[in-house]
């Protein structure tokens, strides 16, 4: 059973939320072992909006799980269920095997403010507050004490990179720089579980690639447990360990980013993969040829590598680049095993998103 998992962090079980309801009241008992398809079809044709359908998946401890979808999926409900920011009309919650849906109100409160992280595509900051007291909020609420607020918001500024901008107010600094502070709050508690909805989307590109290379660093410093929005996929690819796509409230697929680049469940999730670039997919260990044995004095790198990150090495070392794991030498990649790769994993996707 997931919830005696010690991997996993947060669970959660056929939650569903049916707004409406009171319109087209659903019950326990109607959602129980429910084919979740139909029974969402069925609220929908009695004026109710199941914004989340019998939705169930997990959070591994110290992995980026992120949730896609097209706008009205139901991506901001799951992650509001799992505070209860929204209340859920059915279904569990675990965090750490605990069912949040049974906590009250008061203990509800002490978790947000202990355990959970928030991060917002608005940024979500108080205009009239400095960079220094914004982040220091969420500690004032929990009520430490002053000398230990200012050593945490320190760290947590020079983790996000905002020294010197203190005294700054959020109108005096620039979309990257206000979402630095959005995060820099989120982290000050020292969240467990790390909630992120669309926190990059409102940067321009280039911004937002350096924002994600920042909260990737962020994260293997901190490895926290990530539930995160996005409606890119190549942002996903970027970051996620896992992922989970929706349509309409339902879970569509779920998988690593590879997997569904490879093997869309359907024609929606091919969609949103179709102009992922391969090369940033495959790795060294999917291109090589196998049969060809390394020559003394040949480049090497890692089997996980990106055939993107290996192109280079290949242009100025046309012999070939000897793929290994743990040290040991898997097979050879060259320009032509690239090359095949390439197109027979094209025709798969083709067939794939046909199917
Ligand atoms: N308070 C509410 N009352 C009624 N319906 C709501 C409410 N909040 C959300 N919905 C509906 O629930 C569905 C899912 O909305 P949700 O905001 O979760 O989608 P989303 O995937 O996060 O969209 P976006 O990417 O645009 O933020 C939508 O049909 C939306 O209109």
């Amino acid at each position: 059973m997931s919830e005696t998992d010690p991997h996993i962090k947060l669970s959660c079980r056929n939650l569903w939320k049916v707004y409406a309801g009171e319109k087209a009241p659903y019950f326990k008992s109607e959602v129980d072992g429910a084919d979740g398809p139909a029974l969402a079809t069925r609220m929908r044709g009695d004026g109710a909006i199941p914004a989340a359908a019998d939705v169930s998946f997990d959070v591994r401890i110290g992995e980026i799980f992120v949730i896609m979808g097209l706008s009205g999926s139901g991506k901001s409900t799951v992650v509001r269920c799992l505070s209860r920011l929204v209340e859920p009309t059915h279904g569990e919650v675990l965090l750490d095997g605990e069912d949040l849906l049974k906590k009250t109100n008061h203990e509800l409160i002490d978790i947000r403010r202990h355990k959970m992280g928030m991060v917002f595509q608005n940024f979500g900051l108080m205009p009239h507050l400095s960079v220094f007291d914004n982040i220091a909020f969420p500690l004032v609420l929990q009520g430490v004490d002053k000398a230990e607020r200012i050593a945490q918001v320190r760290r947590v500024i020079e983790l996000v990179g905002l020294e010197g901008r203190e005294t700054s107010f959020p109108r005096q600094l620039s979309g990257g720089q206000q979402q630095r502070v959005g995060i820099a709050r989120s982290l000050a508690i020292e969240p467990e579980l790390w909630f992120l909805d669309e926190p990059f989307s409102a940067l321009d590109p280039l911004i937002r690639r350096q924002m994600q290379d920042e909260f990737l660093r962020i994260q293997r410093t901190l490895k926290k447990s990530i539930v995160f929005i996005t409606h890119d996929f190549l942002e996903a690819l970027r970051i996620a360990d896992r992922m989970m796509i929706m349509r309409d409230g339902l879970v569509v697929q779920q998988g690593t980013p590879t997997e569904l680049i490879t093997n869309p469940a359907d024609d929606y999730v091919a969609e949103f993969t179709e102009d992922v670039p391969m090369v940033r997919v495959l790795k060294a260990r999917d291109v090589l040829d196998p049969d060809q044995s390394p020559a003394p004095g040949m480049a090497e790198q890692d089997c996980e590598a990106c055939v993107d990150d290996i192109l280079p090495l290949l242009s100025s070392h046309k012999e070939g680049v000897v793929a290994m794991r743990d040290g040991a030498p898997l097979g050879v990649v060259t320009a032509a095993s690239v090359i095949a790769a390439l197109a027979s994993r094209d025709a798969d996707r083709g067939e794939g998103a046909a199917s």
